[in-house]
């Protein structure tokens, strides 16, 4: 017996990758149903070898699924996770709408699993914000190792972060800046994106910071540990698929660059790459697709006592996304349900 499950969101692009996730990795799926606005009713989308009709999710009885995976936004989330956890279906919920929430678990499955535990106060579990999600899974093995007290991150997101209207602004001004007569609406970013780079992602804050900066600080403490400080730069590139950073991390204890590089080779959802020669690291366009999250250019930062750096990509739509709210569904399913 498997499960019934629902995609909401199922014609953005992080509800097409969790379609293609929950086949490639074979989730038990009895039934499937594929939920977006009503603009999109009846729109093919594809599950495996299977062409499945989008409904609309106004008006969705939920009695009866046993998960829904929302990639909806925060605002259609509002209005539907609480009728879809009331009717008994467990909403992993890619929106950052519940993620502060106390009693709301906020996973990474290879970081917290044991977290999922806590989902039945409100029948909702939170996917994190994409940044983070690639960030912890490289920090927490570290961090088990020596104790970090510091991060100093700075972000490189790829265009697929502001879903599909960031993908088209970008392709429609690539295209114009090399043919001026084509016409482009800015519609999604402050400024130029084709042959750009913006410090700017999500709104400001009081102190300067951006939400976006915001959401990595404060998750990193709710997914891993509260005492460590985080202090991040995001800024959108022009890439299409794939976020990088660079981090800076500052332990309690001293870890060489060699052990760091062992350990990070053993750590679940890592795949380190670190040759220091031409094409010895990994770029956004190398990840797309992949399950990983890439680490490379793994060496000691000379200028603290315990410093580290190193470079961090995945594929944002997969791990910071989709394949994470599938591994939280592979979690709850082989921890709680039960069923598969
Ligand atoms: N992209 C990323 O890297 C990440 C995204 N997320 C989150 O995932 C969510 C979706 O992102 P993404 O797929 O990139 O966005 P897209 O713009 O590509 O897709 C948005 C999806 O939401 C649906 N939708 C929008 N409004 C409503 C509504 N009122 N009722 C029902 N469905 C609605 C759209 O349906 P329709 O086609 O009918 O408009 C579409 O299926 C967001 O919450 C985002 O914060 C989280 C982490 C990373
Ligand atoms: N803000 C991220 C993507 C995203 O949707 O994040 P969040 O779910 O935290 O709003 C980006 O632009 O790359």
């Amino acid at each position: 017996m498997g499960y019934r499950i629902v995609v909401a969101g199922a014609t953005g692009n992080v509800g097409r990758e969790m379609l293609n996730i929950l086949a490639e990795r074979g989730f038990p799926v009895d039934e499937i149903a594929v939920l977006a606005s009503r603009r999109s009713l009846g729109t093919e989308v594809s599950f495996g070898d299977k062409t499945l009709k989008t409904k609309d999710i106004e008006g969705f009885d939920f009695a009866g699924w046993d998960m829904a995976l929302f990639a909806i936004g925060s605002d259609a989330t509002k209005k539907y996770a609480p009728i879809a956890a009331a009717a008994g279906c467990v909403v992993i919920d890619n929106s950052s709408l519940y993620r502060y929430d106390p009693d709301v678990p906020l996973i990474v499955p290879e970081v917290n699993a044991d977290a999922i535990e806590g989902y039945a106060k409100k029948n909702i579990i939170a996917n994190p914000n994409c940044s983070t999600a690639q960030m912890v899974v490289a920090l927490k093995p570290l961090h088990d190792r020596a104790r970090i007290k510091r991060v100093v991150v700075s972000t490189y997101q790829s265009v697929s972060g502001s879903g599909k209207d960031g993908i088209d602004e970008l392709w429609d001004q690539t295209k114009a800046v090399y043919n001026p007569t084509d016409e482009y609406e800015r519609k999604v970013y402050p400024k130029q994106i084709a042959f750009n780079v913006i410090p700017h992602i999500d709104v400001f804050l009081e102190d300067g910071s951006t939400k976006e900066e915001w959401k990595m600080v404060a998750e990193t403490k709710k997914i891993v540990d509260p005492s460590i400080k985080v202090t991040a730069t995001c800024v959108r590139v022009p890439v299409f698929v794939g976020h990088s950073e660079a981090l800076n991390v500052e332990f309690e204890d001293f870890l060489d660059e060699d052990e760091a590089r062992d350990i990070l080779r053993e750590a679940p959802g890592v795949m380190v790459i670190d040759k220091r020669e031409d094409g010895g690291y990994v770029t956004p366009v190398e990840c797309v697709g992949d399950f990983a999250t890439f680490i490379s250019r793994i060496r000691q930062d000379s200028t603290i006592e315990n410093g580290l750096n190193l470079w961090c990509v995945s594929d944002n739509l997969r791990k910071g996304a989709a394949l994470n709210a599938v591994q939280i569904a592979e979690t709850l399913g082989n921890r709680v349900l039960k069923k598969g």
